[in-house]
């Protein structure tokens, strides 16, 4: 049996008084693809910003390779090797696609260790390598995706945590960012990816959970959430 690299017990978070994950348990083991799919609203990147420190838990238990992450502040939660990326990029406009890709390897005092990374995030997406001195504020949305994705490769990672990777981009570009994610993982790297769009998870994730109203409503096998239609049209729409 593979270990867990995260784990997830009662988790439940909110904004103020306002509570918007209930309960929330799961385990992602390593080298595997956690999906987390649900209407929009319902939880989704408030799961992720809580994992990453962002949001303070109010109940329940977040672990990292058995070390609690809970209440950890996000640039300890990074340190221990959660790479986020998260929804629109959040890339610097005013730096070059070179300066946002070294923005990523700001816990790593290794400058052979950041050349590698860069030179094997460079391979991965030639096009970045090619614009290196552009301003990231002139790249497409497909590009600024690629060069979020890169710079998340940037640092050491025992998870990657991606929200709404094909959010607002063309379907040939969706295609062009899910080959890159389905490198990634047959790579062996953990991920748990966000998604609105349940097809997309279907085909790239082992274990899928859906979450409604800040709760998981369902989980299973991506071949069982195919199979199980009335789940789709109650929850997504068909
Ligand atoms: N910073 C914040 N302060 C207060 N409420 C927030 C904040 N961020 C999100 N919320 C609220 O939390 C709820 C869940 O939002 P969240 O962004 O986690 O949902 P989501 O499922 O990821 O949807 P989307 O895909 O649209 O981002 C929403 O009601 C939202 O208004």
């Amino acid at each position: 049996m593979r270990d867990d690299v995260l784990k997830l017990d009662g988790l439940s978070a909110g904004y103020g008084k306002v509570l918007v994950l209930r309960d929330i348990s799961f385990r992602v083991s390593e080298g595997s693809v956690v999906g987390i799919i649900g209407p929009n609203g319902h939880g989704k990147t408030t799961l992720l910003n809580t994992i990453c420190g962002f949001v303070s838990a109010s109940s329940g238990t977040i672990e990292l390779d058995g070390g609690h992450l809970t209440g950890l502040a996000p640039h300890q939660v990074a340190a221990r090797g959660v790479v986020h990326i998260p929804q629109g990029d959040l890339i610097f406009p005013d730096l070059s696609i070179y300066e946002n890709l070294l923005m990523g390897a700001y816990l790593e005092p290794d400058g052979a260790v950041q050349a590698r990374r860069l030179a094997s995030v460079f391979a991965m997406f030639p096009k970045l390598e090619e614009r290196q001195a552009q301003m990231a504020s002139t790249l497409s949305g497909g590009e600024r995706r690629m060069l979020g994705i890169g710079r998340g490769l940037m640092r050491e990672s025992r998870i990657m945590l991606i929200d709404e990777p094909s959010l607002g981009l063309a379907p040939i570009v969706v295609e062009q960012i899910y080959d890159t994610l389905k490198e990634l993982k047959s790579q062996g790297r953990t991920i748990v990816l966000v998604e609105e769009n349940p097809s997309r998870v279907v085909d790239f994730a082992d274990e899928i959970f859906l979450i409604d109203n800040g709760e998981i409503v369902w989980s299973g096998q991506a071949s069982e959430m195919e199979e199980n239609e009335n789940i789709l049209e109650t929850y997504l729409g068909g």
